[in-house]
């Protein structure tokens, strides 16, 4: 039925309550069944029952609620296309010069017609895949999710399935050894895959948490990805090869989850002063402690948690994996302001027993695989909280092109524009510094990345959340009231505003990040460049 095709006067017939049709966008909907559902009210669409409602419809939703009520469409309006005999000749990816809505800096220059030296055909086919996947089936839920407080399972074996997970977890290189590369959508087929493996690299990964984090919630986006992203990594790069034979596989396939347990009640940004406590005990050892604000901890299935198993300080922390099916793990979901499903948790470990074959690499060494992993934690925390900021602009201009007030748009107001310009600004330069850091990622040695790349990713978070907390406020001025309810057409920036410490605190505050920054910075310019300062 939904191929169907009416002409404007036979939609014109359906005028009643109980036989009620409206045109929004060429296309025609059934609303008569939905007409006391509408939250709107049923008397704001029989007023313009059996006609073309697109200005009005347009006036009070995003176009994205169409895609949730799809089953309300019943065909189009016009005559059916003709039988096309040959297909048209497709664009050539080349030519794709040109992605997305062209929002003014609600995407990246790459996207809007500039030359980028970082980006191939596979970014380009890979852009497009994850697009259509985020408009049509992340978009449209990541309201309902985030108020059900649980990101559903199945996204987990979606995004296994292409192949997104593995991509996370291996930031930059694909963890080949791990999965079939063969059963995912994005790399199988080898130079015909979307992404040949061959070509795979750190502008890819860049890409796939860029294009999910337009689905404009940190709860989705931690709760999908948030765990592995962290929690995985320190076992593939230390981990024993039986330990990552029993644990990476089943992350991987979405059939596990896994999270990272750092922070505590009592120790946050200064990781070295962890009082979790592993005492040997047998051939393992017995945990004792607390764990607190840990993503994804509600549900997860392996927790990589740093305890001390030594003295005091950063010599004594390891990384051990703790199973929740242990006796004496039990976690509670805590009530936070924003990134609602994403599980965050308060962990008790009382008197669980560990065997030995769960350290993640050598005893009293957890201190360096943690600051090792904490550049790709942050570059994560700062490609998102970018996105993030650039939905709020992307949202502003949006709305500010269809609100009027005083007779005026509002995009036509200089004050309001004042506050895109400042919006775009920041966003653009963070953009431009994300890019130009991955690239590092590729051509300078891993372990010369954490001493040289440690500062300057340290101050990019800042930039990146301060730029968000900048972009949050001001679109939520500009959509007044709109941002203030949550749902709706201030849906995206609504939960953005109240997101927003959840990127500035964790993974290193702005204050701690800022200070480590600029003194790492001093150093590798005194010891490796020779400044005299
Ligand atoms: C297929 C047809 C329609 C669907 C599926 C639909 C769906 C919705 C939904 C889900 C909301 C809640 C807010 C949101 O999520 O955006 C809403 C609110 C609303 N709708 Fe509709 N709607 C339809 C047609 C219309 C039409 C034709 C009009 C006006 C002529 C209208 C006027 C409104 C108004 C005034 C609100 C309240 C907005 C607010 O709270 O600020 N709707 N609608």
């Amino acid at each position: 039925m939904a191929n169907a095709y009416f002409t404007v006067s036979q939609v014109a017939a359906h005028n009643s309550e109980n036989d009620c049709w409206i045109i929004v966008n060429d296309k025609v909907y059934d609303v008569s069944n939905f007409l006391k559902e509408h939250p709107g009210g049923k008397k704001i669409i029989l007023n313009n029952a059996g006609t073309d409602a697109t200005k009005q419809f347009n006036a009070f939703h995003n176009p994205g609620v169409l895609d949730k009520y799809g089953s309300l469409c019943i065909g189009s309006v016009g005559v059916p296309p003709m039988e096309i005999s040959e297909q048209a000749p497709s664009v050539q990816d080349d030519d794709e010069r040109q992605f997305g809505e062209m929002i003014p800096f609600g995407d990246p220059s790459w996207y809007q017609n500039w030359d980028s030296p970082y980006y191939k055909n596979s970014h380009r086919a890979l852009r497009r895949y994850l697009r259509k996947f985020v408009d049509a089936e992340v978009i449209p839920f990541a309201h309902e999710w985030d108020e059900a407080r649980q990101v559903p399972m199945f996204l987990f074996k979606k995004c296994s399935e292409m192949g997104i997970l593995a991509a996370i977890a291996g930031n930059g290189s694909l963890p080949t050894d791990y999965f079939d590369i063969e059963e995912t959508i994005l790399f199988r087929g080898g130079d015909q895959a979307i992404v040949p493996p061959s070509e795979f690299d750190a502008f890819h990964s860049f890409l796939i948490f860029d294009e999910l984090s337009r689905c404009a919630s940190g709860g989705v986006l931690w709760g999908l990805l948030g765990g592995l992203g962290i929690g995985l990594p320190p076992i593939l790069k230390n981990g024993s090869e039986e330990l990552k034979r029993r644990i990476v596989p089943d992350v991987l396939a979405g059939r596990k989850t896994i999270c990272l347990a750092i922070t505590e009640p009592a120790a946050g940004s200064d990781v070295a002063n962890l009082t979790c406590v592993a005492n040997e005990f047998g051939d393992g050892f017995i945990v004792n402690g607390e764990k607190k604000w840990i993503t994804n901890g509600t549900f997860a299935d392996y927790f990589t948690v740093a305890v001390r198993t030594g003295g005091e300080g950063m010599g004594g922390v390891s990384l051990l994996v703790v199973e929740r099916d242990m006796p004496g793990v039990s976690t509670r979901q805590m009530k936070c302001s924003g990134v609602w499903s994403s599980g965050t948790a308060y962990i008790n470990f009382e008197d669980v027993k560990v065997p030995r074959s769960n350290i993640v690499g050598k005893e009293n060494r957890g201190f360096k695989y943690i600051m090792h992993n904490f550049n790709h934690e942050r570059m994560g925390i700062v490609i998102q909280a970018n996105r993030l900021a650039r939905v709020c602009l992307e949202e502003a201009i949006k709305y500010g092109s269809k609100r009027k007030t005083f007779g005026v748009k509002l995009i036509n107001h200089p004050v309001l524009r004042n506050k895109l310009a400042h919006m775009a600004r920041q966003i653009e330069a963070t953009h431009n510094w994300i890019e130009n850091v991955i690239y590092q990622t590729i051509t300078i040695p891993e372990d010369l990345q954490m001493i040289t790349l440690g500062g300057p990713i340290a101050m990019l978070k800042a930039q990146s959340t301060q730029t968000l907390e900048y972009c949050a406020r001001e679109a939520s001025q500009i959509f007044g009231g709109l941002a203030y309810t949550r749902g709706g057409q201030g849906e995206k920036v609504e939960r953005i505003y109240r997101e927003v410490r959840a990127y500035a605190i964790p993974g290193g505050s702005e204050e701690i990040m800022l200070d480590l920054g600029m003194r790492s910075s001093i150093k590798v310019a005194q010891t490796m460049y020779g400044a005299k300062l």
